[in-house]
């Protein structure tokens, strides 16, 4: 980003690519990661299996740009290491510079809870707006993970924004929105500052989690475009021809298709629906969360609808995110509060289908809405119209 570098590192995927970023200030960079960071370089804890990892050069390359103040952009096909890396990189800037001057962001907000980090306009405003700046000045990292779904027109206003900083400096966000390019460029990377605002760009090539070298030439030909027709044949080959099971999970890749699905299968059972509306409460800025992210504001089910949740609710129990079933009934709640995300004060029964059957009760907790206790998934759809359940949030 020109003069500013105030992206630290970017992990990204461009376009076929997908994309993280993380980024550090060279100026506030510099001479700030001499001890202590690199000693541990080619020796990182996996904070998931609690594992050493050995890293590659390539990660390795990154990980000492970092801790010299460089801002860097990853990329790299399926399983190359890009999360694992970037949670590492946070966790040594975080350590470094402290949390609250470390910004981690995504695009959207179902891409921040990955990161466990805030929307990229969260962060940066989208309005005048005060706070905003003191978030830009305070800032000595940035991580702007998916930066393949931020377009060039977006990552221009962040290079004009981040380059002079001025302490008078008035400034403001354009939406999200991809179909609006600047001068007919779509992506990030096609924005004239792009190159600049990197000092490194690393492709991450050893891939991990993937040992079939047909299948890894495969997703890369996919990620990139430029699928060879072979590798595609033996896609089409290993495609069943048997009649797909309803029960199974479908994908798509729009939340319109999947709303089509789920309402069509939804009428299809033809028994009566009961509705939830989603009640939020909390700071505004959290609640602007709860609109971008998975939890819908309102959801209709009824008795055999199929249900998944989305959220963790006793893993002991094997209740957690993903967990699906089947809406058994509903059971009339004596809680008044109830009939504030039901007009008929009804709760769903669910039985899971590891067999567990209970009553679904509204979840209350920090960053999730208030519900409705049930929610229709946004990517999945499901037999007799795909709905999830979701959390909420007091
Ligand atoms: N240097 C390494 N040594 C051993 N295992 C590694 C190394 N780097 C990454 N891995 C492992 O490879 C797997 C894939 O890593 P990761 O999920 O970070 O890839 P990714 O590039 O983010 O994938 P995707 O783009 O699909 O999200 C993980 O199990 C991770 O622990």
């Amino acid at each position: 980003m020109l003069g500013m570098k105030f992206f630290g590192c970017a992990f990204s995927a461009h376009r076929n690519f997908s994309t993280k970023i993380t980024g550090k200030n060279t100026k506030w960079a510099q001479g700030k990661y001499k001890s202590g960071y690199k000693a541990r370089e080619g020796e990182a804890k996996n904070t998931k299996t609690r594992e050493r990892v050995q890293w590659t050069d390539q990660q390795k390359q990154v990980m000492s740009a970092i801790s010299e103040g460089k801002s860097v952009f990853i990329t790299g096909s399926a399983g190359t290491g890009k999360t694992i890396l970037v949670k590492h990189i946070i966790k040594q800037l975080k350590k470094r510079h402290g949390p609250s001057k470390v910004f981690v962001t995504a695009p959207t907000g179902v891409a921040a809870c990955t990161i466990s980090g805030q929307t990229l306009h969260s962060f940066a405003g989208n309005s005048k707006n005060n706070k905003a700046y003191k978030r830009w000045r305070k800032a000595e990292a940035l991580v702007l993970d998916e930066i393949s779904m931020v377009d060039a027109e977006l990552f221009e206003s962040l290079d004009f924004i981040a380059e002079p900083l001025s302490k008078s400096m008035k400034f403001g966000l354009p939406p999200v929105k991809p179909q609006q390019n600047s001068g007919g460029k779509q992506f990030a990377f096609e924005a004239e500052c792009w190159d600049s605002s990197f000092d490194l760009q690393v492709n991450l090539t050893k891939v991990f989690r993937q040992s079939d070298p047909q299948l890894i030439k495969l997703l890369q030909g996919i990620r990139t475009g430029e699928s060879d027709p072979e590798d595609l044949n033996v896609l089409e080959q290993s495609c069943s021809k048997a009649k797909p099971d309803p029960t199974v999970v479908q994908l798509y890749p729009r939340n319109e298709d999947v709303n089509r699905v789920n309402s069509s299968r939804l009428a299809s059972l033809g028994n009566e629906l009961v509705v939830y509306t989603a009640v939020d409460s909390g700071e505004d800025s959290l609640k602007r969360q709860l609109e971008q992210g998975i939890a819908p504001k309102e959801i209709a089910l009824c008795k055999d609808a199929r249900v998944m949740l989305v959220k963790n609710l006793n893993t002991w129990r094997g209740l957690v995110n993903g967990a699906t079933g089947t809406v058994t009934g509903f059971y009339e709640s004596k809680d008044v509060g109830v009939t504030r995300i039901c007009d008929d004060g009804l709760l769903p029964v669910v039985r899971f289908d590891s067999g567990l059957e209970m009553t679904i009760e509204p979840i209350h907790g920090l960053q999730m809405r208030e519900i409705q206790s049930l929610k229709e998934s946004s990517y999945l759809s499901y037999w007799h119209g795909l709905q999830a359940f979701t959390s909420v949030r007091a």
